[in-house]
């Protein structure tokens, strides 16, 4: 694979762009702000989102999609999931006829409940083998300094995973394939909801042995909808599951959990939506359509229950503690 476009110049397309870069693709990298794309071409760095990185000089710039998706043999989407299915309709025509379609969102689609893989086979009208999705513990900041990092391409067709998987190998970051699309998908749009979760724990001052518990009964929670959904249990015991889950829920860098911080220290949800500066944090709207699907699935997610409740039903994250103490005892495994 020689060319590719990422659409989406926010924290992770830029850093999956350099990614790419950095492992001898040329990548052409699309900015919804002509400015944003002038200041990449010209000085190598998307201050806006990443700041202190200079970009390398096969990564080019445009605001043009047309232009980014001329020629491209994989176009990655890197808008926030409530936005692809927008995003995508504008760019349908543009798309070159063979390119794998590949996703980075972490999200379920309010209303429809569909994952990105399903909102991209949708709207770009193309058979599910022609779609990737690329799913881990991958926080943008990290992954553009350099740090070493591990990653899930998954596809159901292999060879495209491989394909894909060379094009973004490099000294730092090691992308696996798997073929359960569906597995990792869950994996990504769950623990967002789960990291949301560990935050407003942290900000009500709580430590690690709640943390634990939240993290390993997210699992849990995910585990049952991908047992619903056809999903292999082995992936969420891999990097797109516990993998992203254990990095996103312990990390100050990551949006979610930030997110919930405020919220446990008592914050609104508008008062932490004006602190997250415009990054998007997932988990505030999937926690209502994973809920959705659960319930259309009568599979039982009662952290995601109670986010949705604190973020939407303003409820306070104490009582959210109460009541997830307080429910019914059971076995560990049931
Ligand atoms: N930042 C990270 O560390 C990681 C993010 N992801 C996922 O990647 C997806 C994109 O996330 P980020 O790049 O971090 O988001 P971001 O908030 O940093 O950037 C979003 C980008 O999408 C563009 N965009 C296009 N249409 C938009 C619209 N209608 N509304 C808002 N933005 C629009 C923005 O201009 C911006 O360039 C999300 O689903 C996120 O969960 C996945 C792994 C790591
Ligand atoms: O998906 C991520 C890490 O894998 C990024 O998490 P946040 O969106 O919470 O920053």
């Amino acid at each position: 694979m020689e060319r590719v476009a990422v659409l989406g110049a926010g924290s992770w397309g830029t850093a999956f762009a350099k990614v790419l870069a950095d492992a001898g693709t040329d990548v052409v990298l699309w900015a919804r702000r002509p400015e944003v794309a002038d200041a990449i071409a010209a000085g190598r760095v998307n201050a806006d989102y990443l700041p202190d990185i200079v970009l390398p000089d096969n990564l080019a710039a445009t605001s043009d999609a047309a232009k980014a998706l001329d020629g491209a043999e994989a176009v990655v989407l890197a808008v926030p999931s409530q936005t692809l299915r927008a995003n995508l309709s504008g760019w349908r025509d543009l798309l070159p006829p063979d390119a794998t379609l590949v996703s980075l969102a972490k999200g379920v689609e309010l209303g429809t409940l569909k994952r990105m893989s399903e909102v991209v086979r949708e709207v770009a009208g193309v058979p599910e083998d022609r779609v990737a999705v690329v799913s881990g513990p991958n926080l943008a900041r990290e992954i553009a300094a350099e740090q070493p990092t591990a990653t899930v391409i998954a596809c159901t067709d292999h060879d495209r995973a491989v394909d894909l998987q060379h094009a973004c190998s490099n000294s730092y970051f090691r992308p696996y394939t798997n073929v359960d699309v569906v597995g990792c998908e869950l994996g990504g749009a769950c623990k967002n909801v789960i990291a949301l979760a560990c935050g407003m724990a942290a900000g009500m001052g709580f430590g690690d042995n709640t943390m634990a518990s939240l993290i390993t009964r997210g699992l849990a929670e995910t585990a049952r909808l991908g047992e619903a959904l056809g999903a292999d249990p082995l992936t969420l015991a891999g990097l797109a599951g516990l993998g992203d889950l254990v990095a996103t829920c312990a990390s100050p860098l990551s949006r979610n959990r930030s997110f919930g911080e405020r919220l446990g220290r008592g914050d609104s949800l508008a008062q932490a939506q004006e602190a997250a500066h415009g990054q998007v944090a997932e988990g505030v709207k999937s926690c209502s359509s994973i809920r959705e699907l659960a319930a259309r699935l009568d599979v039982d997610m009662p952290i995601t229950e109670g986010v949705h409740r604190v973020c939407h039903e303003g409820m306070d994250p104490r009582v959210l503690t109460a009541a997830l103490l307080g429910r019914e005892r059971k076995a560990e495994r049931q």
